[in-house]
């Protein structure tokens, strides 16, 4: 159907071209946990404790020993220990330790029994289920051994592996430095917010989409404003986004309108790897290189934009940090509840919203318009619709792939 479609290249094409020039930084940079959320590890981190430090219980019951509980005798309550307080005394033959959970338990106990499997007989305590040689007791280092590696180089911290690491008193970490990227919109219709919209004009979202995401990926982002469609301001805001940044991210003027000078730009001021990809929307994308950063030019269509970003800018800024695990997410197959409308061409991400259906099961629908103006699909969405590049309409009921957002897309 769309001709126009051939020639394209196919999103894995790009990203692999894209990924296969860049070299991760290799500066790092020691920050406190409270400065490391969203950074990614610069090397290895392994435990300098064991954890638990040391035997301690894990109910609230008694501390006792195997040899003074085969008579079922009641046996008096020689002390007390707590979690912060230790028994500290004398443990005479034929008694047991009043214990709480997480107390460290006293020498010689060979079980903790919880206190619903006791009675308590004119102060005395008796046994009422069977004891096991070592129940309820947490063994020194039987979650982590000191030495052990708890995180590899290439982590994101967020919240599972900060709090490991401040189990373990560690306070600083060493982070790979973050990314510099400047942005810029680019578009003689734009308006930044907080004004009354101008006759013809926009507001510029894509920058504000650019930025947030760039924030939740950790980056340094450097912002030079919106840019207007003109060879000498974009020629000015290329030169001084190079100087300062590791990437530059443009919006807009990356296709072929009469007022569309990015292409040109990246051209004269750097070197272009690829324009152009199989995907929807997105198609105008631009990758390359300038004197000393890369460049990425997103579509200026809002949807065009944060997808393109989601897809290309995110697994960039992964593979720049070192970062170990896949910047996006698996694809999963699904039933599609809605019609969708498709032409062959062009790999398709929709936005939907997948959901557990009345049987259970997991099942995909649209979230409506899909134009790549249509911005508010974005914020019911939870998930890509993503469309083999061949394919023609779904109907309801067929199998369809998605991949769910990542942190990157939610709130
Ligand atoms: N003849 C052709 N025309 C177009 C093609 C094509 O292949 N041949 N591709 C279309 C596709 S697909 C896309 S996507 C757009 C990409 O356009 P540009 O990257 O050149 O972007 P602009 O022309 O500057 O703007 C497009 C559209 O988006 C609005 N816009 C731009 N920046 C922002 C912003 N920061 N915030 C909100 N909205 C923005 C702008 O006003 C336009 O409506 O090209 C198609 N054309
Ligand atoms: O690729 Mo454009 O992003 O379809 O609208
Ligand atoms: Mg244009």
């Amino acid at each position: 159907m769309e001709s126009f479609t051939a020639g394209l290249i196919s999103l894995e094409e790009a990203q692999q071209k894209m990924l296969a020039q860049l070299t991760p930084i290799a500066d790092a940079e020691n920050v406190s946990l409270a400065a490391a959320a969203g950074r990614i590890t610069a090397k290895a981190v392994t435990s300098p404790i064991a954890v638990p430090p040391f035997d301690n219980s894990a109910m609230d019951g008694y501390a006792v020993r195997l040899a003074d509980i085969s008579h079922g005798e009641p046996l008096p309550v020689a002390g007390k220990a707590f979690a912060g307080a230790p028994f500290s005394g004398e443990w005479p033959q034929g008694s047991v330790i009043r214990i709480m959970t997480g107390a460290p338990v006293p020498a010689g106990c060979d079980a903790v029994v919880m206190q619903e499997q006791t009675e308590t007989r004119e102060g005395a305590v008796v046994i009422t289920a069977p004891v096991r040689p070592g129940q309820n007791i947490r063994l020194t280092g039987d979650d982590i051994q000191p030495g052990h590696v708890v995180l590899e180089a290439g982590t994101r911290l967020g919240a599972a592996e900060l709090p490991l690491l401040a189990s373990l008193g560690i306070a600083q970490v060493s982070v790979v430095r973050k990314v510099r990227v400047a942005i810029f919109s680019t578009g003689d219709e734009l308006q930044p917010v907080g004004e009354p919209l101008a006759e013809g004009a926009i507001y510029d979202t894509n920058r504000f989409a650019v930025s947030l995401m760039l924030n939740k990926l950790g980056c340094d982002v450097i912002d030079l404003g919106i840019i207007k469609d003109n060879p000498a301001a974009l020629r000015a805001a290329f030169a001084e986004a190079d100087r300062q940044a590791d990437v530059v991210i443009s919006t807009g003027g990356v296709s072929v309108g009469e007022a569309d000078f990015t292409k040109t730009m990246l051209e004269e001021l750097g070197a272009i790897s690829f324009w152009k990809l199989a995907i929807k929307p997105g198609k105008p994308f631009a990758f390359g290189r300038l004197s000393h950063s890369w460049f990425c030019g997103l579509p200026g269509n809002p949807v065009s934009a944060a997808v393109t970003f989601y897809q290309l800018v995110q697994p960039l800024l992964a593979k720049l940090t070192g970062l170990q695990k896949s910047a996006l997410p698996p694809r999963q197959k699904v039933r599609c509840a809605s019609a969708l409308k498709k032409s062959p061409g062009r790999l398709d991400f929709q936005r939907g919203i997948l959901r557990q259906n009345a049987q259970g099961e997991l099942e995909v629908q649209t979230t409506g318009m899909q134009g790549s103006h249509v911005f508010s699909s974005f914020a019911q969405a939870n998930c890509f619709i993503v469309l083999e590049r061949e394919r023609g309409n779904v109907e309801p009921g067929e199998w369809v792939e998605v991949e769910p957002f990542n942190a990157l897309l939610e709130a």
